[in-house]
């Protein structure tokens, strides 16, 4: 690697790098394999605080895995802290530039630093052709082929994805599936909506081309420890409710920048019992209220999940009783209705019954939000249990090709052995499209279900800015999927409980 090559910040994290020792850069997960004490007077021989055997300071479980990642016995909001990094995600959006990064800062043989924790998962603009969008995914390939990256869930064959066994989809749904979240890991990608993974009990977040450039390079990233918030979510869930209605509603009380640069554990008896899907969607919309991440502590429902996923060792960490928190929420969610978000933003709150006289034009249900088997199990329920026929054009978007498949196979509780997918043709929807990001933030124009003109959508998705799902003056109320469906149903945007009770 030549170092001229680099740019200041990057040459000077390099000089420290020669001065560490070896282990710390190793692909083992150096905190296993070596003894923090040890470790921490190796690393930094001068006494530091945290090496002193002094009692330390409770945390929550956000500061605990940065400080685990980086060595430190101790961690408070603010520190700024070189984190080693678990696992490192591009998809064909933002791979490209970090590839570019990489190679102009480390040289263009650089080695990444770690093959296998490297994961390239192209998902956003992908039956298209726009040829712009398609060379995308070539650069993403000959630079997987070049690193022989370990995980890279490729496509060739636009014109049939089953065609493409490796293909996956939306990374965040393909990122659990594939046993990429584990609980207590460091999770970075070129996504701002990475904290879905947070679902899992791991510290995942959104980064920039250039801070993946670093990553690629060199497996550490400088961040800055969040103070946390916490929302103690209790109560039954009300069957009328999923979890896209709790952070829906979450974000509309503190707004969409209530969260700026906050890490959001989610407790309580309600997110206990929540599937771990139902978790990622929890997570999946911190970042719309500016949230670092979003985290939920890993018990028995997210180990059931993981296992047999993931062969790599892995530590849950948990907030310590006395753990500071910035403010604590508290939500009796056996209260809570089903709630909207108005054009154009996430925190423009309604309830779904007080929007009864908007009407729409299709329904939209799919992404890394409202994509997965449940989000589909959720709105064949409502269907089945109207009986009747869509008013409006219902496009479906299964997030990956598992889901897909689910969406084909799963039998749908009380419908007699149906499947989704029968269940919708009934209801007279679109077939489902192949599994991809698809229209959730418009892409190339002949994306399918693309909003080309100035239409009122109810979509599952999770942002409804000006122009977010392709024409610019498209109006999106963003819903969960039993809203979605209900609302496919009417024609209007509809409070499900006019199908579910
Ligand atoms: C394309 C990508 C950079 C973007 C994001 O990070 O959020 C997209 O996934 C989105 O949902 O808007």
């Amino acid at each position: 690697m030549a170092s001229s090559l680099l740019s200041p910040s990057f040459s000077s994290f390099l000089r420290t790098k020669k001065d560490l020792p070896l282990y710390a850069f190793s692909s083992q997960r150096c905190f296993k394999a070596v003894p923090k004490r040890i470790r921490c007077s190796v690393a930094a021989p001068q006494r530091q605080p945290s090496t002193t055997g002094s009692v330390r300071t409770a945390m929550t479980m956000t500061e605990k895995i940065l400080a685990r990642a980086s060595e430190k016995a101790q961690l408070s909001p603010g520190d700024n802290v070189w984190v080693n990094i678990d696992v490192l995600m591009t998809h064909d959006v933002c791979g490209p530039g970090s590839i570019g990064i990489f190679k102009r800062e480390f040289g263009e043989d650089a080695k990444v630093w770690d093959r296998e924790k490297v994961v390239i998962i192209p998902d956003h603009y992908i039956f298209t052709s726009d040829e712009r969008a398609n060379r995308n995914v070539d650069i993403l390939r000959d630079f997987c082929q070049e690193q022989n990256i370990k995980y890279f869930y490729d496509i060739k064959d636009l014109g049939n994805f089953k065609a493409n066994p490796d293909y996956k989809g939306v990374c965040h749904v393909a990122l659990a599936q594939e046993g990429h979240c584990r609980p207590g890991e460091v999770l970075l990608s070129t996504d701002s909506h990475t904290c879905t993974a947070g679902a899992f009990g791991q510290f995942a977040t959104g980064i920039g081309n250039t801070e993946a450039g670093f990553v690629l390079g060199t497996g550490k990233l400088l961040l800055k420890g969040p103070p946390t918030l916490r929302f103690v979510m209790d109560g039954g869930m009300p069957d009328y409710l999923l979890s896209k209605g709790l952070i829906l509603q979450i974000i509309c009380e503190i707004s969409v920048a209530g969260a700026t640069y906050k890490a959001m554990e989610f407790v309580g008896t309600t997110v206990e019992s929540l599937s771990m899907e139902e978790r990622m969607t929890l997570c999946n919309m911190v970042v719309e209220a500016g949230g670092k991440n979003g985290v939920v502590p890993a018990d028995s429902t997210t180990f059931k999940y993981i296992e047999g996923k993931t062969f790599l060792p892995y530590e849950p960490v948990y907030s310590d009783q006395k753990a500071r928190f910035l403010s604590e929420y508290r939500f009796d969610v056996s209260k809570l209705e089903p709630v909207v978000a108005k054009p154009h933003s996430p925190d423009n709150r309604a309830l779904a019954r007080e929007c009864k006289d908007v009407k729409i034009n299709r329904v939209y249900i799919g992404s890394c939000t409202g994509g997965k088997t449940e989000d589909f199990m959720a709105a064949a329920k409502v269907f089945l249990a109207s009986g009747k026929k869509v008013k409006v054009p219902t496009f479906l978007v299964p997030a990956t090709q598992k889901v897909w498949m689910d969406v084909y196979t799963i039998p749908v509780p009380g419908s007699g052995g149906k499947t989704c997918s029968q269940i919708f043709e009934e209801a007279g929807c679109d077939t489902p499209a192949s599994p991809s990001c698809g229209a959730c933030l418009g892409g190339p124009k002949d994306t399918y279900a693309r909003m080309n003109e100035p239409q009122v959508c109810v979509s599952t998705t999770n942002r409804n800015f000006p122009g977010r799902m392709g024409h610019k003056e498209g109006q999106i109320y963003l819903a969960s999927p039993y809203t979605a469906a209900a609302s496919a149903l009417t024609g209007y945007v509809t409070d499900p409980r006019e199908f579910l009770q």
